[in-house]
């Protein structure tokens, strides 16, 4: 079985949770409070810009040289996305600036920047995976059961729904089974345990916009 396979078995139930939260609930039907979108977008602004660093240490420390020019791509897209989100959505959405860095987000970020850092790159590239993968699952999800014409949150739908997302996802799920095969059981593991962290964190990140976790001290 394809590493891909056998990890997304792994993280399952907790994708099933993901589609079953507040969060995308209301974001698919369009009730989703003005005041937790914004939390979210002030945060993934945070995540988004730590997210592309990720990628281009990982483009960096990749064997591979089309691999290396895959993250730095991948690195360059999410630095797009985190200015349209400053360019147009703050504005859309009446976010004056993105506030601090909360909990959730601390501990996403600092996962993502430590694992690229310091861990086997194999085990990185299977670290950021969840970020395209989850997404587009969730906004094909959400694109096939709308419940409602005009969502104001229809554009950012539409970004993780779209084809172009589609095969930026595909191009990372093949680096990932490449470079499985050529690591150890024990390696494959550890590569399995970054994807099942990273999506536990995925989960966090949304049920923590919905709570509007801010540090308490
Ligand atoms: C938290 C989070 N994960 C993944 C993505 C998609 O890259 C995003 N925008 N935000």
């Amino acid at each position: 079985m394809k590493w891909t396979d056998k990890s997304w078995k792994s993280i399952e139930t907790i994708y099933q949770k993901i589609i079953e939260m507040h969060f995308i609930k209301e974001l698919q039907n369009g009730t989703l409070p003005l005041e937790k979108f914004q939390f979210y977008m002030g945060q993934d602004s945070y995540y988004l810009e730590n997210f592309a660093r990720s990628l281009a240490l990982i483009g960096a420390r990749a064997e591979r040289i089309d691999h290396s020019l895959d993250f730095i791509r991948f690195a360059e897209g999410a630095i797009v996305v985190e200015k349209a989100l400053h360019d147009s959505y703050f504005q859309e959405f009446g976010l004056v600036n993105r506030g601090n860095i909360e909990p959730t987000t601390h501990h996403y970020i600092n996962f993502l920047k430590s694992t690229s850092a310091l861990d086997q790159v194999e085990v990185a590239m299977a670290a950021v995976l969840p970020c395209f993968w989850i997404y587009q699952e969730v906004g094909d999800y959400i694109y096939k059961n709308q419940l409602k014409e005009n969502n104001p949150y229809q554009k950012w739908i539409d970004t993780y729904a779209g084809e172009e997302f589609e095969t930026l996802v595909i191009k990372a799920k093949e680096i990932c089974d490449l470079v499985a095969e050529n690591c150890t059981e024990i390696q494959q593991q550890k590569m399995t345990d970054a994807f099942v962290a990273a999506s536990k964190l995925e989960f966090m990140f949304w049920d923590s916009a919905y709570r509007l976790k801010y540090w308490e001290v």
